[in-house]
């Protein structure tokens, strides 16, 4: 039987978050390695196999993965999160690019600086209440089913329930106008494995502070 997934990444959110949401809620148990210094980025490129000299990197069924979105689409497809055919997948593909642009937004709010960061926050506002909610509002209220796709949540209600939660971080009210999404989050967080993932001690990982971005700059400073 094959072992526990590996990731390698910081000990931050960043690029690794939502491959941990999406194990965590497809039920997979996973080790972690987390990055502190030069010397354990040195050592695994020179231990182990990192394509493009990058994390995340995630050990899973024999294999070395790295670039985020080949090891998300590997685990959705694997764990049968990825859609019944080719145009529940394009369906699919499109809901997750929708939330990656936002929670990119969101995660260059975090690294801006203090001048900026007001400016960045109206603009997250503007767009996942103008832009991206409202599509994915009217998805659940035309297809009037629990999930995007219907009755059976897939990778892209991870997504979406992780950029909801994000999102609500950045401000609380963020959801007032979206009575299905409020229904929505409420039913992803009921989904037992996902309930156990957002468990206090659970490895969902706080936001990047200071130390984190710290960290990564000088790990990775090759000026
Ligand atoms: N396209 C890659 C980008 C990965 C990436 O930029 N990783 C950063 C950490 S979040 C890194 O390893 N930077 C070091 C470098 O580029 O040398 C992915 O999506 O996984």
């Amino acid at each position: 039987m094959a072992g526990k997934p590996k990731l390698y990444y910081f000990n931050g959110r960043g690029r690794m978050e939502s491959i941990r949401w999406l194990l965590a809620a497809a039920g997979v148990e996973f080790e972690e390695e987390f990055l502190e210094t030069r010397e354990q980025y040195e050592k695994l490129l020179k231990d182990r196999f990192l394509l493009f000299q990058q994390v995340p990197m995630v050990e899973i069924d024999g294999m070395k993965l790295v670039q985020t979105r080949a090891i998300l689409y590997y685990i959705a497809a694997k764990h049968n999160l990825y859609g019944k055919n080719l145009k529940e997948r394009a369906q699919i593909d499109m809901y997750v690019e929708g939330t990656t642009d936002l929670m990119g937004m969101i995660r260059v709010h975090h690294k801006s600086p203090p001048e900026e960061k007001e400016k960045n926050l109206s603009l997250i506002i503007e767009r996942a209440t103008k832009r991206y909610f409202p599509v994915y509002e009217k998805v659940l209220k035309e297809n009037g089913q629990p999930f995007l796709l219907g009755n059976q949540w897939t990778w892209a209600d991870v997504q979406l329930i992780e950029t909801l939660l994000m999102a609500e971080e950045k401000e609380s009210t963020i959801l007032s106008q979206f009575p299905l999404l409020q229904a929505f989050k409420a039913r992803m967080c009921d989904v037992p494995t996902i309930k156990k993932f957002l468990q206090p001690g659970s490895p969902r990982k706080p936001p990047p502070d200071e130390k984190f971005v710290t960290t990564a700059n000088r790990v990775f400073n090759r000026k």
